[in-house]
């Protein structure tokens, strides 16, 4: 029996661990002539945080984009919690899936606070004439907006700089921010795309903890990453995308030792790689003249050796002294 000692303080309305949140299948983006993400499948079960990694270019944003309306993909469809995505980024949003941009998009002339209230819009409902009349409906929402703003930024970690400029933030805490308003829509799914780019390891190890926190709020989470390190202590899960295709997934140790993904990111071939037959002829050429000039250097070098050490100096001699 095991049995779990963590306690989670479970958002309300978070479904058991183990569902499907996200379900995308057979996903298809193309730009013209260029297939940027190929036929790829992808689930995240909530409870889970899944990395998707691969080389520059790999189509990691491609796939992102087409998961919150932000493309259509060609071919293919997404989910979220069993229902058909909606082709526009707002009501993507609204329906439950939240991200973070690896430019960092923050409106930089307003003050923390006023940032993490904008990422609360969908989740207002009060309308035109409650805001224009600013009636006691509008003023309840206004605070209950406030609270619930406040006590994100408590929980990145930056209620202190509630009226401070967004511009004035450091790097790192503007990276923060970005988070606490994709948390203000409450999401069921955030999709983190390169949380840790520009950070130092003390700010990229709080934003490990930041995102252990989240999934332990019942958010599932999907995260693009660079730093192999953060993503492998992260994750349950790793998805490695190579020029648009889904190459592998698995456990962080599953694809931390596949060859398959070592070659992908050296930039070698992997087995049955298209032109892998031709590489192994080259090397075993190479390997092969590599033997005979060795051979042929080894007399040259023997007599190099030898004038270094006149013969009655053998090895072994100078200790014996
Ligand atoms: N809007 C677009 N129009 C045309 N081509 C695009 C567009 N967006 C991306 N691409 C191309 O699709 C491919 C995948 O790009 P994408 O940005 O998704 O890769 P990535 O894995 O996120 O890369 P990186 O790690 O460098 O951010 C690239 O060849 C890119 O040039």
């Amino acid at each position: 029996m095991t049995t779990d000692t963590t306690t989670k303080d479970t958002a309300p309305g978070a479904p058991a661990p183990g569902q499907v949140v996200l379900d995308a299948r057979g996903v298809t983006m193309r730009f013209g002539g260029l297939t940027a993400v190929r036929n790829v499948d992808l689930t995240v079960n909530s409870g889970e945080i899944v990395g998707l990694i691969g080389p520059n270019g790999a189509g990691k944003t491609t796939f992102f984009n087409c998961l919150t309306g932000l493309y259509v993909p060609t071919e293919g469809e997404v989910r979220y919690r069993d229902q058909v995505l909606p082709p526009k980024s707002f009501k993507v949003t609204a329906a439950g899936i939240a991200r973070t941009f690896q430019n960092i998009r923050l409106f930089a002339n307003m003050t923390v606070l006023e940032n993490v209230l904008v990422g609360r819009h969908t989740r207002t409902k009060e309308g035109l004439w409650s805001a224009l009349l600013r009636g006691p409906g509008f003023h309840r929402a206004e605070a209950a907006s406030r609270e619930r703003a406040m006590e994100l930024l408590r929980f990145v970690g930056l209620d202190r700089k509630a009226e401070h400029l967004a511009r004035n933030l450091p790097y790192g805490e503007q990276r923060k921010l970005e988070i606490a308003r994709a948390l203000a829509s409450e999401p069921g799914l955030l999709l983190l795309d390169e949380p840790t780019a520009g950070m130092n390891p003390q700010e990229t190890r709080a934003t490990e903890e930041l995102v252990f926190a989240i999934r332990d709020q019942g958010i599932a989470v999907l995260v693009i990453e660079h730093d192999m390190r953060f993503i492998f202590n992260l994750c349950d899960r790793v998805a490695v995308l190579v020029q648009g295709e889904k190459l592998v997934e698995g456990d962080s140790a599953a694809v931390q030792g596949d060859e398959r993904v070592i070659a992908a990111y050296l930039g070698e071939p992997f087995e049955d790689a298209p032109g892998a037959a031709e590489v192994a002829e080259v090397e075993a050429a190479e390997a092969a003249a590599g033997t005979e000039s060795a051979e042929a250097t080894e007399p040259a070098e023997a007599a190099a050796a030898d004038a270094e050490n006149p013969t009655d100096a053998a090895p072994g001699k100078e200790n014996d002294r």
